[in-house]
């Protein structure tokens, strides 16, 4: 069905049962009848719903983006009066084809090098052991201690 028709609300009280259940939320006219079964949220809710415009249910239950992007799916046309956003104006991030993908995330990786050792810090850590033993060596030597 063409999505820009535009309804009246009479029009889509005539449409409150579960064989044809309409709703309104923000200003899109949705024919939910084939959803109801689906609905996360159960059936009962979206009957209570219909031919009513239950925007601010919707945004008080705080439905997913997932569940904002299904919308489109639903909808059938716009009620009467209802002016259609600019996508800037739009806070709902609906996408305008029936259902997108999220975007893959970048991912991005860096490796932390660390400083490579400075050079005097071989010295120290190898010769410096070295002379003094060779230093304690030497004086037992000295004092007799040790004999070669
Ligand atoms: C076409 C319209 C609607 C769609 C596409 C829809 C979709 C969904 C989805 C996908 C969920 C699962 C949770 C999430 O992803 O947010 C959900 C849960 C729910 N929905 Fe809806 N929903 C719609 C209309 C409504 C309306 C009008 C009401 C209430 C008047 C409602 C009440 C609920 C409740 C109570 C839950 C369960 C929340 C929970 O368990 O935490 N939904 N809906």
């Amino acid at each position: 069905m063409d999505k820009e028709i535009v309804f009246t609300l009479s029009q889509i009280t005539q449409h409150k049962s579960k064989q044809d259940c309409w709703i309104i939320i923000h200003g899109r006219v949705l024919d939910v009848t084939k959803f109801l079964e689906e609905h996360p949220g159960g059936e009962e809710v979206l009957i209570d719903s219909a031919g009513k415009d239950v925007t601010k249910e919707f945004e008080d239950i705080g439905h997913s983006k997932a569940a904002k992007n299904l919308l489109l799916k639903y909808q059938v046309g716009y009620i009467q009066g209802y002016k259609i956003p600019d996508e800037s104006e739009l806070d709902l991030n609906l996408v305008t084809d029936s259902f997108k993908e999220p975007k893959a995330k970048e991912m991005k990786a860096f490796v932390i090098k660390e400083d490579p050792q400075p050079k005097y810090m071989i010295f120290v850590e190898y010769f410096v052991p070295f002379l003094v033993a060779a230093f304690f060596l030497y004086y037992r030597y000295l004092t007799g201690n040790l004999q070669l």
